[in-house]
């Protein structure tokens, strides 16, 4: 009788180890097979072998979600993404297919701006490299230029991007007094007011930014959005700080940018190929600082999102409309 009534849930894949109190949840209405022989990306193999029965796939950013993929789920009902952006999808696939695609906005938006400020504030002010030098033993004196930096407090920062993220990283640019430029797709007038910002085109607001940040999605349209074209606007003084997605800034463009000081330093989260490998020239520059894709990684956060991500797959599977389908016409 009980192994009848197992048998009768729903099938999910999740692709990697999550919270066990969050896989308890799924596995409440659902039967559950989880990829969790080690905390890489499951196997491409693998995947396309354990979606072909199932009606609900839990992702990662990590996992590409593509058509061909799609093709070998007949019974899929719902894509749940662990994470805001959703380019690992091909979300026009499953929307021809019928399949839902969600994933988890709002949960992660003041930790990821946490991190985007405190990164721009570690470029700012070469913390690494700062904390490099004394423990290499190098530190000698108190000396007038050593490890200058440029100031934060009253600067021009330039978003582009004014979405969640971007807006709550107005906040704390206002704390410090800074001066905010925006470019988005479109204009945010209620934001402008409420705020004190400014909207300008891109090139204005490369030429007057002291911080430029990106927080766009990665789309079709913001693949290598900035460009050597778009360094070259920048000021010579000027830092650009990357915790959107690796495919907008171009890091070859970026790499020579650095190298030859049209830009001064450089703040990255995310890279075009993640994990970056370590004998990456880009990781060679004293002023470029570096972190392995961590914006929205607070324990706290974490396990919103892990949660949120799988009361929506729960929501889907039982016939009801997840709060965060990414693709709302399907
Ligand atoms: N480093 C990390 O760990 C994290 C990275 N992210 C990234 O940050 C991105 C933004 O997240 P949210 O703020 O929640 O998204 P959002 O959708 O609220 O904001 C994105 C903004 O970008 C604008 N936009 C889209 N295409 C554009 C274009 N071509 N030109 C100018 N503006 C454009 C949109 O109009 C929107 O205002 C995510 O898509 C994700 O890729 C998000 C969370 C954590
Ligand atoms: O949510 C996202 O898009 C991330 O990059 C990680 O939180």
């Amino acid at each position: 009788m009980m192994e009848g009534m197992v048998n009768m849930k729903p099938k999910v894949y999740v692709t990697r180890q999550i919270p066990d109190e969050v896989l308890a949840m799924i596995r409440q209405a659902c039967e559950v097979r989880v990829w969790s022989e080690s905390d890489v990306p499951v196997p491409r193999d693998v995947l396309e072998r354990e979606i072909a029965d199932v009606e609900g796939l839990y992702c990662l950013l990590t996992d590409q979600v593509d058509e061909a993929l799609l093709e070998r789920a007949p019974r899929l009902k719902i894509v749940s993404n662990m994470a805001v952006g959703y380019n690992n999808i091909d979300v026009e696939a499953a929307t021809r297919r019928g399949i839902m695609v969600t994933n988890t906005p709002d949960v992660l938006t003041e930790t990821t701006a946490d991190l985007t400020f405190a990164l721009l504030m570690a470029t700012a002010r070469r913390l690494l490299e700062a904390s490099d030098y004394l423990r290499r033993g190098d530190w000698q004196t108190w000396s007038p230029m050593l490890l200058t930096g440029q100031d934060v407090f009253g600067s021009t920062l330039g978003i582009i991007g004014m979405g969640r993220i971007g807006e709550a990283l107005v906040r704390r640019a206002k704390g410090f007094n800074m001066n905010v430029l925006y470019y988005n797709r479109t204009r945010k007038e209620k934001t402008e007011e409420a705020y004190g910002i400014r909207y300008t085109d891109m090139n204005e607001l490369l030429r007057m930014s002291d911080f430029v940040c990106v927080l766009t999605p990665y789309t079709p349209q913001t693949h290598d959005l900035i460009g050597a074209a778009e360094l070259r606007r920048m000021k010579p003084t000027a830092v650009l700080i990357n915790t959107s997605r690796g495919g907008i800034v171009n890091e070859d463009a970026l790499y020579e940018a650095l190298r030859d000081g049209t830009i001064w330093a450089a703040g990255l989260d995310v890279f075009e190929r993640e994990p970056v490998v370590p004998d990456h020239p880009l990781l060679t520059l004293p002023n470029l600082v570096s972190l392995p894709h961590i914006g929205s990684a607070s324990v706290a956060t974490r396990i919103q999102m892990a949660r949120l991500a799988a009361n929506q797959l729960i929501d889907a599977i039982n016939g009801h409309r997840p709060a965060h389908l990414v693709n709302p016409n399907v």
